[in-house]
């Protein structure tokens, strides 16, 4: 079936030209090394400043050097789903899994949001099923979707009637706010739309209601709840609850809807949404076993109905090995100019050209298969090394098989069905509730290949990369598909400290499988993974790395002009790292407006880079040694996703926040971090500039270079400025503000005795 789907050529691979880009990367890559040469020659004449913005300047060429490879031949999938239209009843099942943790953090309306999103995608029904986890085990939630699935059966009927194009309720419905402003104006149109509107904000009041008497514990547990009473969120046997059982395979019906909260026990591990994947994908397995299964987090909602066919396009129209998963942008409808954006349109591309994008956790397609840890040539060979005898049929007691996925007789025999490829087989649920219970259980992992193997890989905050990088390095492929208007939308952290926290674990998550036997150099030398692949993930690994030159060049100034020395040539060396700050920041300044956006965003997030790689990423820095060294455990702290159903009431599609943009202070460390770096740089400017400077101590003094330096640093953290000024959430706290002063005060006398000794 799939080889037939193969012959109609889905997608086409586009090239697109960037020889500017080319010859600008190299000729920044020119005057980085002629920097390293100068100031090697120059050597002996220097001292310390000298040598370690060496190193520093060392380091940033390295990871230039990477960027260059990476970028060197981006590709580009044109994808035409148009023509999987006319072979609907070809379409292979997708399981469809939602993953959620904690009810607060993440309100069951967001949640409620994205699993509509998908149920109503535009893909035959009776091959869907949604699964999602629910790992803060929360009856609010479970009555959340129960509630969903009544509206779903009135909301998926209306999106495909009148090809509704944003299928979460609260962006249909905050973007079309009134009847006028719809295209189709028919009587009967008009009635049902307002019937919907109705039925939704009926909804939203509902669980709002019901989230209220949560909050007050005040919610009745019995009928179907009471399965959710008298339990503890980290200490419950496993939930699995059948939502919608679309029992006879109809068109018109509505897909499966499942809810799984997986047991939890304090003395068993639950690897957080790692171990959360896992369940979803045995449970899955077991129901509907799928061959191809989609993953988003609770707040990434469906916004192109059609995204099931953008991927099958990618999955069915390449050979198996050429794609094991397609993963689509991770995009935000809260925060349209992020960076991100800019790193999918110039670094994504760039890995799309060598093996494909690395996984990113949502928004990505997989092929089951592949999940199951297979390699490409077990393809070739039929699996032959899963199968006691091929006879073409499964045991279920086959031995290889229930040492890697587990003791489940009816798993594993899914198991095997999946490896086959079989695809004729029953959709009816509520067959494996009790096996479902079982594969659930916090135990079933033991003695099993989950988490190493199997399923989402154990031993790193960021789960994501590190199964990416498991699946890449047998030599699979994959894809990567940006279709317009985007597949999924998000919600990003809209305060400063919860990208903080987020980026902390991010950069955590990846100093970790850099530190582990999975690192990229090493998997390139020994597996199938490609050079310029193993260079892409050495790229996203030393996140938390790269805070530390960066921290040491931004001192590094201050240093210079409190010290009298300098770290930056003289003419007419002077003019080549000139000539590198002009040329990156233009060409970067290019980039961003070539995709549309304004200068103003350009440097908000220049600067926002800066902060965040010298405060948040310090810390992941120091959080993954101290995991290292065993002083720490790994611990997922979730993001907070906002509320989004008040803003069907508003006015305005960009409407953000009106404090959003200021950044809001609290005591945490990580805010010492920021205004000690800003202190250091205003001493020193303060010392410049009120001629407080010893006379340098042989050779020549700091000079413009250095104040021009210090000046940046300052300008890149503005918003602190702003912060030392303000008061109350929105001002630093006076305590951070006493702790970086005596950081500060440290820093220039060890500045001092440093220089003169
Ligand atoms: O114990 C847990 C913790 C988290 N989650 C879920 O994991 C998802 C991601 O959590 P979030 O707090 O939103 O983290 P982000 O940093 O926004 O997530 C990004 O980064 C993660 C890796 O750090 C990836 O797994 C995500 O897919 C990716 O979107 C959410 O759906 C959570 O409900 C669980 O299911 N169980
Ligand atoms: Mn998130």
């Amino acid at each position: 079936m799939a080889t037939d789907l193969y012959s109609l050529h889905l997608y086409e691979k586009i090239f697109p030209k960037n020889t500017t880009q080319r010859v600008l990367d190299v000729t920044i890559l020119f005057l980085l090394s002629s920097l390293l040469v100068y100031r090697l020659l120059s050597l002996q004449h220097h001292g310390f400043p000298w040598f370690l913005a060496l190193l520093c300047e060392s380091w940033f060429t390295f990871i230039w050097v990477i960027v260059v490879t990476i970028r060197w031949t981006p590709l580009v999938y044109k994808t035409f789903p148009q023509l999987l239209l006319q072979r609907v009843q070809d379409l292979p099942p997708v399981d469809m899994f939602v993953t959620t943790a904690d009810p607060v953090l993440e309100p069951s309306i967001v949640t409620v949001n994205t699993v509509l999103s998908l149920m109503a995608v535009d893909y035959p029904t009776n091959k869907l099923a949604c699964y999602v986890s629910d790992d803060g085990c929360s009856p609010l939630t479970f009555y959340a979707l129960v509630e969903a699935s009544k509206f779903a059966k009135l909301w998926i009927p209306f999106c495909k009637k009148y090809n509704v194009q944003v299928r979460a309720p609260f962006k249909y419905f905050q973007s079309v706010l009134s009847i006028t402003e719809t295209v189709d104006h028919s009587w009967e149109f008009q009635q049902e739309w307002k019937r919907m509107k109705e039925e939704y904000e009926y909804l939203s009041r509902n669980i709002e209601d019901a989230a209220k008497k949560f909050a007050s514990f005040d919610f009745d547990l019995s009928g179907e709840l009471a399965a959710f009473s008298n339990i503890e969120h980290q200490n419950h046997p496993a939930i699995v609850k059948i939502i919608c059982e679309n029992k006879e395979g109809l068109l018109d019906d509505t897909p499966h809807l499942v809810y799984i909260s997986r047991e939890k026990r304090p003395k068993h591990p639950h690897y957080y949404k790692a171990g959360a994947m896992n369940a979803l994908i045995r449970v899955s397995g077991l129901m509907t076993n799928a061959p191809f299964m989609l993953n988003v987090d609770c707040d990434m909602f469906v916004n192109n109905p059609r995204v099931v066919n953008q991927a099958m396009c990618l999955l069915l129209g390449s050979k198996e090995k050429d794609c094991a998963f397609v993963q689509f942008p991770q995009l935000f409808h809260n925060n349209p100019s992020d960076s991100l954006v800019l790193m999918y349109e110039y670094v994504v591309k760039g890995t799309v050209g060598i093996q494909g994008p690395l996984f990113q956790g949502s928004g990505c397609f997989h092929r089951r298969k592949v999940i199951y840890g297979l390699w490409p040539n077990d393809i070739e060979n039929e699996c032959a090394r899963y199968f006691n005898s091929v006879n073409g049929e499964v045991d279920d007691d086959d031995e290889i098989l229930v040492k890697e996925f587990g003791n489940s007789k009816e798993f594993v025999k899914s198991v095997g069905h999946a490896l086959k490829g079989k695809m004729d087989i029953p959709m009816n649920p509520s067959n494996y509730l009790d096996a479902a219970h079982q594969v659930a259980g916090s135990a079933y992992e033991y003695g099993s290949s989950w988490g190493e193997n199997v399923g989402c890989l154990y031993g790193s905050a960021t789960e994501d990369h590190l199964t990416g990088i498991a699946i890449h390095k047998k030599g699979w492929r994959s894809g990567y598909c940006n279709p317009d208007p985007p597949a999924f939308l998000g919600c990003a952290p809209s305060s400063l400290i919860s990208v903080i926290i987020q980026q902390i674990r991010w950069s955590t998550g990846v100093l970790e499988i850099l530190f582990s036997k999975n690192n990229p150099i090493s998997v390139t030398l020994t597996t199938n993974l490609q050079f310029r692949q193993g260079m892409a993930y050495l790229w996203n690994f030393t996140w938390g790395l790269r805070s530390i030159p960066e921290f040491c060049y931004a001192t590094l100034s201050a240093y210079c002009i409190i010290t009298n020395s300098n770290f930056l040539p003289k003419e007419p060396g002077i003019y080549i790292p000139i000539a590198i700050f002009v040329m990156y920041n233009l060409y970067t300044l290019f980039e961003y407006i070539q995709i549309g956006f304004s200068v103003r965003s350009w440097w908000v997030n220049q600067s926002m880079e800066r902060i965040i790689t010298m405060s948040a990423r310090i810390f992941g820095f120091i959080n993954a040694i101290l995991k290292l060294l065993g002083l720490s455990e790994t611990t997922f702290e979730i993001t907070r996703k906002d509320l989004v159903h008040d803003q069907s009431t508003s006015s305005d599609d960009n409407n953000i926040d009106e404090n959003a943009g200021k950044f809001a202070f609290d005591e945490s460390p990580i805010f010492v971090v920021g205004t000690t770096i800003l202190l250091v740089q205003l001493v020193a400017l303060a010392t410049g500039l009120l001629g407080l400077q010893q006379p340098p101590v042989g050779g020549q003094g700091s000079g413009l270079g250095e104040v021009f330096c210090s000046v940046f640093v300052v300008l890149c953290f503005w918003p602190f400025v702003e912060g030392l000024f303000k008061k109350g959430k929105y001002g630093i706290p006076l305590s951070t503000i006493y702790k970086s002063v005596a950081l500060t005060s440290l820093f220039v006398y060890l500045s001092k005795i440093s220089y003169t000794v």
